[in-house]
C-alpha cells in the first residue's frame, strides 16, 4: 500500500511556524505582515481559492485585504491599483489571482507588481532568480511540492524526476527547483511522445498537466513517489462536483507514496503563500531572513535577498 502524503497536516505544521514568525515580528514591535489579494471577475473556482487564502491569513495573524473587481475593469485601472499597493507600507504581499479576463495582458499586470511584494513569484525578476539559483521569491505551488517530496526523500541528488506539464506556474519553476537539488529532471507535457515509457523511469513523478486521471497505474514504477498537482472539477455521482487529480489514485498502490486530491498540494500552496508573505515582510522590515526563513531551514538553496540586490 502506498503511503498517503498528508498535505493538510504538513501545511498545518508550516502554518504553526509561520504563526510563530508573525508573533515574533509583532513582539519586536513591527506591524503584522499584510497580504492583499486582487480578484477580477467571479470565476467560482477562483472565489473558493481566494476565500481559503483570506481565511488562512486570519489563522496565522497576517493582515489581509481583498480587492474584488468586475471583469469589465480596464487594464489601466488594474495597473493603477497595483501601483498604489506597490508603495503602500502596510502591504508586504500582492497576489493577483489568475486567470485574468481576455482583454487584460496578464504578463504586463504580473510584471507590474514590484518583485519584493510578488509573493506568487511570477515577476520576471523572481523567475530569473529561480532559474539561476540566486534567491528571490519562489512560487507557492512549486515550493509546496518540494516540501512534500522532502517528507519522503531527503536527498534528491541523481534522482530521476519526470515533470508532466510545462506551465509557468508549476512545471517550469518546479523543474528549476529540482535541478537546484541535483535531480535529473525530464520535463514533459501532453504532446510528449511515448509519455508512459518516460514516466515509468521516474523515481519521482510530478503530475501537473491538468488532465484528470492521465497517469495510470502501468505508468508508475514500483516504489515511485507521486505528487499530484491536478485539480479538475468533475460531476460526482451525488450531483455535486468533486475534485480529481492528474493521477488514477486507485491504480498506484505500488507507489511508495502519493499525494491525495484534495488534501495534498492545494493546502501546501496556501501555506507557502503565507510563509512567502512573512518572508517579504521580514525583508521589508530589514529583519534577518537568513536565520529563520523556512526555505533556508529546508534546503539552504533559496536565500531571499531583500531590496532587489543580487547576493554577493
Ligand atoms: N495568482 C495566483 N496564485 C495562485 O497560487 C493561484 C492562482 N493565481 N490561481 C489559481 C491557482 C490554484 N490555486 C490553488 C490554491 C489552493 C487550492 C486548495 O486549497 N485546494 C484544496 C481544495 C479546494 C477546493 O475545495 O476547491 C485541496 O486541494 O485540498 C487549490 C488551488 C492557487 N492558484
Amino acid at each position: 500500500m502506498a503511503d498517503i502524503i498528508d498535505g493538510r497536516a504538513i501545511a498545518g505544521q508550516l502554518d504553526e511556524q509561520t504563526k510563530a514568525d508573525v508573533d515574533a515580528l509583532v513582539a519586536a514591535g513591527h506591524p503584522a505582515p499584510g497580504l492583499t489579494v486582487i480578484l477580477v471577475g467571479n470565476d467560482p473556482a477562483s472565489e473558493v481559492y481566494v476565500r481559503r487564502k483570506i481565511e488562512a491569513c486570519e489563522r496565522v495573524g497576517i493582515r489581509s485585504s481583498e480587492h474584488r473587481l468586475p471583469d469589465t475593469i480596464t487594464q489601466e485601472a488594474l495597473l493603477t491599483l497595483i501601483a498604489r499597493l506597490n508603495v503602500d507600507p502596510e502591504v508586504h504581499g500582492i497576489l493577483c489571482q489568475v486567470p485574468l479576463p481576455e482583454h487584460i495582458d496578464t504578463g504586463k499586470v504580473l510584471g507590474a507588481i514590484v518583485p519584493e511584494k510578488d509573493v506568487d513569484g511570477f515577476h520576471p525578476v523572481n523567475v530569473g532568480r529561480l532559474s539561476t539559483g540566486t534567491g528571490g521569491i519562489v512560487p507557492c505551488t512549486p515550493l509546496g511540492i518540494m516540501k512534500l517530496i522532502h517528507t519522503v526523500i531527503d536527498d534528491l541528488t541523481g534522482k530521476d524526476v519526470v515533470v508532466i506539464g510545462k506551465s509557468n506556474i508549476v512545471g517550469k519553476p518546479v523543474a528549476n527547483l529540482l535541478l537546484e537539488e541535483e535531480a535529473t529532471v525530464t520535463v514533459t507535457h501532453i504532446h510528449t511522445h511515448g509519455l508512459p515509457d518516460i514516466v515509468r523511469k521516474a523515481d519521482i513523478i510530478v503530475a501537473a498537466a491538468g488532465a484528470p486521471r492521465l497517469v495510470r497505474g502501468f505508468w508508475v514504477k514500483e516504489g515511485a513517489v507521486i505528487i499530484d498537482v491536478g485539480i479538475t472539477r468533475v460531476p460526482g455521482e451525488d450531483g455535486k462536483t468533486k475534485l480529481v487529480g492528474d493521477v488514477a489514485f486507485d491504480e498506484v498502490q505500488h507507489a511508495k507514496a502519493v499525494t491525495p486530491v484534495p488534501g495534498g498540494v492545494g493546502p501546501m500552496t496556501i501555506a507557502c503563500l503565507l510563509s512567502n508573505t512573512v518572508k517579504a515582510a521580514r525583508a521589508a522590515y530589514g529583519v534577518n531572513t537568513d536565520v529563520n526563513s523556512d526555505i533556508d531551514r529546508d534546503s539552504g538553496h533559496h536565500t531571499f535577498t531583500a531590496s532587489g540586490s543580487l547576493p554577493n
